[in-house]
Parts: structure tokens; C-alpha cells; sequence
């Protein structure tokens, strides 16, 4: 019967993620991308984007916590937070979480993502009933060049460098984050995994650290990314700032209640890589 593969030999070559399929619920040809969602018979609604999955309602948390809770709770009071992608909500509903958010702007290029993920995916698209939320449809690039000194926190949940997202990934596009960045403004970014793409990441973080005073990588698991996880760019404009300490913390009890994945201590742990890796991204 019906199994998805999540094959690409460019991106994860000579190995496939596979998802055992119960019912194909949408299928769609975007102005950017094909859209696919289906009902997975053990990982709930799965969200793809040109053959790559971006999402299931089972493990999504563990990325869209942690993309956004480790730039959150890197800046000492974030009022006012940008999305760039993003189109399925989950990372907004996880920025509300803080009191201090006055507004939670979204950009995303492709309103079907948005549309799609209202319909199939509750749980994410929760975000964007959120009074202090503010969604608008464009391209990142140009939303962020008419911004300067504007927002305090911006996460960058793109897809991957090939398609839609490729200029997401190059320095020019630092500068302008930086740019649109408050004093003491952080960023996080999606930023592949270790095991496949270690050249990119050494080269994603060279270009953030010729732009941003801190640039560190983090990343979290996730089982139905290819590999298991996910990195992430953390960078702070404040060259005082330690990303890899929260600044900002709840107490242990609010802390569970609010997250099922991030936690003070994870946050800490998601900096410390292997040791290949370390030296492969960081080492000269
Ligand atoms: N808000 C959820 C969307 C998250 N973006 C995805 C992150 C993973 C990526 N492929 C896996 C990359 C593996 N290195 C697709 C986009």
C-alpha cells in the first residue's frame, strides 16, 4: 500500500525518509511550489513542499520550539518578532508564549502554505489567530529592506537552499536581518543537518559571523527530517551576548506547560556538537 519517500538526490543522496500513507488530503501546484499534504497512518498530517517534507503534526514541535525559543530567549525583552516563511504557523504559536510580545509579524512567499496549513494543520496554523499577530504575503527579502531598527527578534523558517529559499541562505541577506534588527536583536535560521551538509553550514555560519558579532550553531531531533535533526543559526547583534546561556527563563513548572521540547537545560545542550562537527564548522 501507500508509502511516501522523501527522496532527493541533490539534498540527502542514497537515502529516503518513508512515511506510511493512510489518505492523500491535498494536492496543489502553487506560484512557487508543489504543495502535498497527506494523513500519515503514525505521524498525523504531513506537510510537503516539493518532495520535502516540511512538517508532521507528531514531531513538528521539536523544531518550531527550538528555532524559536532559542533566539526568544536569547534578547532580554522581545517586543516586537519577525517570521520569515513560516507559512504553517507553528512558529508563531510558539512566539505568543512569551508576555513581553507586543507583535508578531509573518512573511511568508506562498499564501497556498498558509491557506493549506489553516485547513490540515490546526495545530501550527493555531498561530495565526493570535490578536498580536500580523500576517503578510511576499517575498523576505524585499518585506526586510524596508524595515531598519524594527524588530528585536527575526527567525528564518525557510525550506531548503534549493528553490524558493536560496537567497535565505547567502550573506546579502544577513546584513539586511541585521539591518532590520534593534540593538540587542537575535536571529535564528534553519540550518540543515550535520551529517549531510557540513560544507553548507561552515559556510552559513562564516557568512553570519562576518555580519552578526555572535554566530553559533545549535540544533535539535527531529525523526522525520533526513537524519534525524536540524540546526540552527542563533546570532545576536549584542557582541556581549552569550546565546548559548538564556538570558530570559521560565520556572521549571510554566516551562513544561508551555513546551514539550525546549527546556533551559536543552537549550544549553543544543550548542554542544560532536566533535568532527565542531571542528568542521568552526575550525578555520
Ligand atoms: N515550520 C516548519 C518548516 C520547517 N522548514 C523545514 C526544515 C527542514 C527542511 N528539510 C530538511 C533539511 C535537512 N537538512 C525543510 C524545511
Amino acid at each position: 500500500d501507500g508509502w511516501f519517500r522523501e527522496v532527493s538526490d541533490e539534498l540527502w543522496p542514497g537515502q529516503a525518509m518513508t512515511l506510511r500513507v493512510k489518505q492523500i488530503l491535498h494536492v496543489e501546484k502553487s506560484k512557487y511550489q508543489d504543495v502535498l499534504v497527506f494523513e500519515s497512518t503514525d505521524y498525523g498530517n504531513v506537510l510537503v513542499l516539493d518532495g520535502v517534507i516540511q512538517a508532521t503534526e507528531r514531531d513538528e514541535f521539536a523544531y518550531q520550539e527550538m528555532i524559536c525559543h532559542l533566539a526568544m530567549n536569547s534578547h532580554p525583552n522581545p517586543k516586537k518578532v519577525l517570521v520569515i516563511g513560516g507559512g504553517d504557523g507553528g512558529v508563531l504559536r510558539e512566539i505568543v508564549k512569551h508576555d513581553c510580545v507586543e507583535q508578531a509579524v509573518l512573511c511568508d512567499i506562498d499564501e497556498c502554505v498558509i491557506r493549506v496549513s489553516k485547513k490540515y494543520l490546526p495545530g501550527m496554523s493555531v498561530g495565526f489567530e493570535h490578536p498580536k499577530v500580523k500576517v503578510h504575503v511576499g517575498d523576505g527579502f524585499k518585506f526586510l529592506a524596508d524595515y531598519k531598527n524594527e524588530f528585536d527578534v527575526i527567525i528564518t523558517d525557510s525550506s531548503d537552499p534549493e528553490g524558493p529559499a536560496e537567497a535565505l541562505f547567502q550573506k546579502p541577506y544577513f546584513e539586511l536581518l541585521h539591518e532590520a534588527l534593534t540593538e540587542k536583536g537575535c536571529i535564528t535560521t534553519q540550518a540543515e543537518n550535520i551529517w549531510l551538509h557540513m560544507p553548507l553550514i561552515k559556510d552559513l555560519r562564516k557568512a553570519c559571523a562576518e555580519v552578526f558579532p555572535v554566530a553559533d550553531y545549535a540544533y535539535t531531533t527531529i525523526p522525520t527530517y533526513p537524519s534525524g535533526q536540524i540546526g540552527f543559526m542563533v546570532c545576536s547583534k549584542d557582541p556581549n551576548a552569550n546565546v548559548r546561556k538564556p538570558l530570559r527563563t521560565w520556572d521549571s513548572a510554566e516551562e513544561s506547560k508551555l513546551c514539550k521540547y525546549y527546556n533551559k537545560e536543552i537549550h544549553a545542550a543544543s550548542f554542544i556538537l560532536p566533535t568532527w562537527a565542531r571542528n568542521f564548522i568552526y575550525g578555520e
